[in-house]
């Protein structure tokens, strides 16, 4: 049933937008000729309507433009008006009219409704715009014929971006309507370029986060000019319809409320990645290329949604009144994050930025479910952080190769009519849609992991020691801080063993309460298993060098003093270095501590360093293990249970937002909005449960003693409705108790 017809039952509530809320963001049809855009930048302001364009492409072309909006047998009539072309001297199009209602397949989960008017067709001309300005280019007014029209206007947009100098590949990257309709709302209506079949034009599908496919990540950036602008013609004329092309076309109608900024949420391409090069110089100054380059990266992950639940009746021979058989849907398709071993850079998520689990396939008649959608992995390397990216919150940490993460789980399957039989109601008709599955924006980090950290006071030869174990070619120079950022190098013993050691930025007194360069690094080194201690045998009191910088790490974290680690008196090459060596060697004894003696620049003493280190790294490894076993594994599902709880919020846990200005109550909280989300109005029981379960929550209760008006718009979720003061017999009130209609609660979980 339409969700207009189902207005009509006798309830405090009038439905007329729900199905457009839901479907803001669906796109129906062939994705071929119009494929998502993914780095495509926001929409650029838009240029003065005075200045007129230059340069732009010599043709301007038509598509059509099917925008579907109406009940079932409504008709409108869409009038449009061909822009001036941006050249001046070409010739203005024709204009054309056209007339047209189309209905689409309610069981395709990609269809959409929006509460406007009627289906219509017409044709608007695209690329007329030069490059990368968005261009308004027709201007319409559109009406429900034979019928009182609401009225409204609208204009098209489009952003053009040509690909090359000689304009012959051009790229359509925006292209939408807007129409404004009496209630003084927007909606906007994405369109693409169907004259041909090329992939060179794409639409900018707001949505594409959640769309994306691995070809996106050819699409090269886009640089915005702000050249020219192009004229907005209101002259009235009339479309006319084109039955040669193809209507089957992908396009968007957002909701009236859709927000213009929102739409570009999703895009998280901002500048940086348009000017690459010159955004990249700007950016990283000072810092290494190897750091700002590969140890963040953004990713968007989403969970699989859950299926949506059928209503079906058996009809066998034999069986005449057979029950209700509606399978339930399957469960959406889970994210999980997992450390790769092999990997180790973020580099990889530059080029893949979304990760997108699959929905459950839908329930089926006799009794089948769904299936459930496919997981979907994040591979990570070692060492990664991840955080929300709004707001930073840390969610995990992924240290070792192997450990896996559910991250968000995918959204239940909805329950088919099977699974609603009850005593009282034999023949359902009613299924629930799959819950939506959790999405997300994430960051990552990739912090330092290293085996082994050598640490000292600055200028006590830490780079050059890691120099002459390993291949990392550290700057060394005879003055304090001359490492800003970690080094790492690998150590190869001769035993075909390895080891990871970081040299560390210098620590100074004063260090841990953030002094010097060495408090970020001393978190990094909370992440070693030994640590090195490197002490400046020409200093003046080596051995008080050596209690400052031990206290400075313990003042940090006493976790930092606690690790197994060795002290190493270097630069023995030098006389005074060589002379104070044995008095500095009986006070360390004397603490129970036997520290080796280097010259590190010479390369003497540095091996037995080494397996020293790798001597305690192995009995260090061995005690990880063995306390790991002891303790369980770690549980770093935390966040997709932090959401399986939020899953299962009460419905009658709920907030009630009133703006006078706009008479608008807004329900919030998660139990029904949930069950908002889960509702499917093509089902004639639905909304009936849907008043039962507003009644029996206290929505409806505490709405009417907040005083809410005849009139007065209630948002809950995507719904949004129009409070209706009904006589009082036909109030649903007390409705759990009565015997024809138990309202049966969905099961969260
Ligand atoms: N004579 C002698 N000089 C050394 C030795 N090891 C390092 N040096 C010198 O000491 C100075 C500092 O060395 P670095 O390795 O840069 O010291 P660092 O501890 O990394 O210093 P920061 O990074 O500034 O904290 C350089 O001039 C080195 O050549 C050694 O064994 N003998
Ligand atoms: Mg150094």
């Amino acid at each position: 049933m339409a969700p207009a017809a189902v207005a009509a039952a006798a309830f405090p509530f009038r439905l007329f937008s729900a199905e457009a809320r839901r479907n803001t963001r669906s796109v129906r049809g062939k994705r071929s000729a119009a494929r998502p855009l993914k780095s495509s930048p926001p929409p650029p302001p838009r240029p003065p309507s005075s200045s007129v364009g230059g340069g732009g492409a010599a043709a301007t072309t038509f598509t059509r433009l099917p925008l579907r909006d109406a009940p079932e047998s409504a008709e409108v009539t869409l009038d449009r008006f061909p822009t001036a072309p941006a050249n001046p001297e070409a010739p203005a199009p024709a204009p054309t009219r056209g007339s047209s209602v189309q209905r689409l397949d309610e069981d395709d989960e990609e269809e959409f409704e929006v509460g406007v008017g009627a289906t219509s067709f017409a044709q608007i001309p695209l690329r007329d715009s030069p490059d990368g300005v968005e261009l308004t280019i027709g201007q319409f007014e559109a009406r429900a014929a034979g019928r009182k029209s609401p009225g409204g206007r609208g204009f098209a947009r489009q952003t053009v971006e040509h690909l090359d100098g000689d304009g012959d590949e051009e790229l359509v990257v925006n292209s939408r309507d807007v129409f404004e309709v009496k209630r003084g709302r927007k909606a906007l209506a994405l369109v693409p370029e169907v004259l041909d079949d090329d992939d060179d034009v794409v639409v900018f599908d707001p949505d594409y986060g959640v769309d994306s496919d691995d070809d996106e990540e050819d699409m090269f950036p886009i640089k915005q000019s702000q050249k020219a602008g192009a004229t907005p013609r209101t002259e009235l004329g009339e479309l006319e319809y084109d039955d040669e092309e193809d209507d089957d076309d992908e396009f968007v109608v957002f909701h009236p409320d859709y927000d213009d900024e929102e739409a570009f949420e999703d895009d998280d391409y901002d500048g940086e990645e348009e000017t690459e090069e010159e955004g990249e110089e700007a950016k990283g100054k000072g810092v290494p290329a190897v750091m700002r380059c590969f140890d963040t990266a953004k990713i968007f992950a989403k969970a699989g949604d859950g299926g949506n639940g059928v209503v079906a009746f058996r009809r066998e021979k034999y069986v005449p009144y057979g029950g209700p058989s509606g399978g339930d849907g399957g469960r959406g398709g889970d994210v999980y994050v997992q450390v790769d071993g092999e990997m180790n850079s973020l580099l990889p998520f530059r080029k893949s930025v979304h990760f997108r689990a699959g929905r459950g396939a839908h329930g089926m008649g006799q009794q089948q479910a769904g299936a459930k959608g496919e997981d979907v992995v994040v591979k990570v390397p070692p060492g990664t952080v991840v955080r929300t990216s709004d707001g930073g919150v840390e969610l995990l940490e992924l240290m070792k190769p192997g450990q896996r993460a559910l991250l968000l789980p995918g959204g239940r399957g909805g329950r088919g009519n099977a699974a609603f039989k009850s005593g009282t109601n034999k023949v359902p008709r009613i299924a629930e849609k799959g819950e939506k599955g959790p999405e997300m924006w994430l960051d990552l980090e990739l912090k330092l992991v290293a085996d082994v950290g050598i640490v000292g006071a600055p200028n006590a030869g830490k780079s050059t020691l890691l120099s002459v174990i390993s291949a990392a070619k550290p700057s060394i120079a005879n003055y304090p801080f001359t490492t800003l950022l970690p080094n790492l190098g690998v150590v190869s013993l001769d035993f075909d063993a390895t080891m990871v050691v970081a040299d560390l930025p210098g620590l100074l007194e004063g260090a841990h309460r953030g002094y010097g360069l060495g408090y970020e690094f001393l978190r990094h080194s909370e992440r070693c298993s030994v640590l090195v201690h490197v002490v400046d045998g020409s200093a003046q009191q080596p051995d008080y060098e050596f209690e400052a910088v031990r206290l400075e790490l313990e003042l940090f974290s006493p976790s930092l003093v606690d690790k197994p680690y060795v002290v190493v008196y270097n630069k023995m090459d030098l006389p005074e270095a060589s002379e104070r060596w044995n008095t500095f060697r009986e006070k360390l004894q004397a603490q129970g501590i036997e520290p080796y003696c280097i010259s590190a620049i010479n390369r003497q003493g540095t091996q037995d360093v080494i397996h020293a280190a790798y001597k305690l790294l192995q009995k260090e490894r061995q005690r990880i293990r063995e306390t790991e076993d002891w303790s369980g594994p770690e549980n770093l599902n935390h966040v997709s249970d932090a959401i399986k709880k939020e899953r299962r919020a009460p419905m009658n846990e709920f907030e009630i937002f009133h703006d006078k200005g706009t008479k608008t109550w807004t329900v919030v909280g998660a139990g029904i909005e949930r069950f908002v989300q889960m509702t499917n109005w093509q089902y004639s029981d639905s909304l009936k449960r849907f008043q039962h379960a507003l009644e029996a929550c206290g929505v409806n209760r505490t709405l009417i003693r907040r005083g809410v008006k005849e009139g007065d718009t209630v948002i809950i979720g995507e719904m949004e409705m129009v409070w209706n003061d009904e006589p009082k017999s036909n109030r649903p009130s007390n409705t759990m108790n009565t015997k024809d209609d138990a309202v049966r609660w969905p099961e969260f979980g």
